[in-house]
């Protein structure tokens, strides 16, 4: 049997905020590491030891995989830093306010863009300043490897690869593996590993910060899944991911 970690980043500054933030790099709030910091407690407190971290190139990914390993006293532990982790691209959402879009397009269309499996945002603007292009981290990809907008489908297609190529593997190979992302990149990874159907992956929810284990059997096959920690705290939490694309 092997297990792996899974980890949403603690609040950023564009949850608190709730804006959509897609690839925009915003860091943490002090909640935000307070909460990498609690998770480092209860991995640690449960026995966990790694021995390969995998991240996106997003800072509130990296910078809470970095409080949690140095509240476990694991900051030894490599890490990759994988693009194909990244939150998912919303297009021309990002930095726009999640309720004041709701109030503005309905309540069951920013449920459309943020939890269907495949329609996406309207896309940034090849020319739009915040498109990714000239950012020296993507400088290594090809420029129709960079998206201007995903649904949960485009991201499957590059988190996928991710886990077949590298994070598999590794796992096979007997790593104990924490992954530290963001709610749509691990949405798509838990929509693969459990089989949730197109429809029924729209119920799904992350809550920021909170380490989610999933025991797998030799084929990484899921046996079960669960969160550490406060149970009661982390389905509140979970229906407010839920509600942030409300009006009211
Ligand atoms: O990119 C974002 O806005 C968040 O990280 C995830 O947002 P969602 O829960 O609205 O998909």
């Amino acid at each position: 049997m092997y297990k792996i970690v899974f980890m949403r980043h603690g609040e950023s500054t564009w949850n608190l905020a709730n804006r959509f933030t897609g690839w925009v790099d915003v860091d943490l709030t002090e909640k935000g590491v307070a909460e990498a910091r609690q998770a480092g407690k209860l991995l640690k407190e449960a026995g966990f030891s790694f021995d390969l971290a995998y991240t996106s190139v997003l800072k509130r990914a990296i910078r809470t995989l970095w409080t949690t390993l140095d509240e476990m006293d694991q900051m030894y532990v490599p890490v990759k830093n994988d693009w194909r982790l990244n939150e998912r691209h919303y297009g021309a959402l990002q930095g726009l306010n999640k309720a004041e879009t709701a109030a503005q397009y309905g309540d069951e269309q920013v449920l459309v863009w943020r939890r269907s499996y495949d329609t996406p945002p309207n896309p940034l603007e090849p020319s739009d300043p915040r498109a990714s292009f000239n950012d020296p981290r993507y400088a290594g990809l090809a420029r129709e490897q960079i998206p201007l907008t995903e649904c949960l489908k485009d991201t499957v297609a590059r988190v996928l690869p991710a886990w077949n190529d590298s994070i598999a593997p590794a796992i096979r190979a007997g790593k104990q593996i924490i992954i530290s992302a963001h709610g749509n990149s691990l949405r798509a990874l838990i929509k693969y590993l459990d089989g949730i159907s197109d429809n029924d992956i729209v119920g799904l929810n992350i809550p920021n910060g909170q380490p989610l284990v999933y025991e797998l059997d030799a084929d990484l096959k899921p046996i079960k899944s669960y969160y550490l920690g406060d149970q009661s705290a982390i389905q509140a939490a979970l229906a407010a991911v839920a509600n942030q694309g409300k009006s009211k």
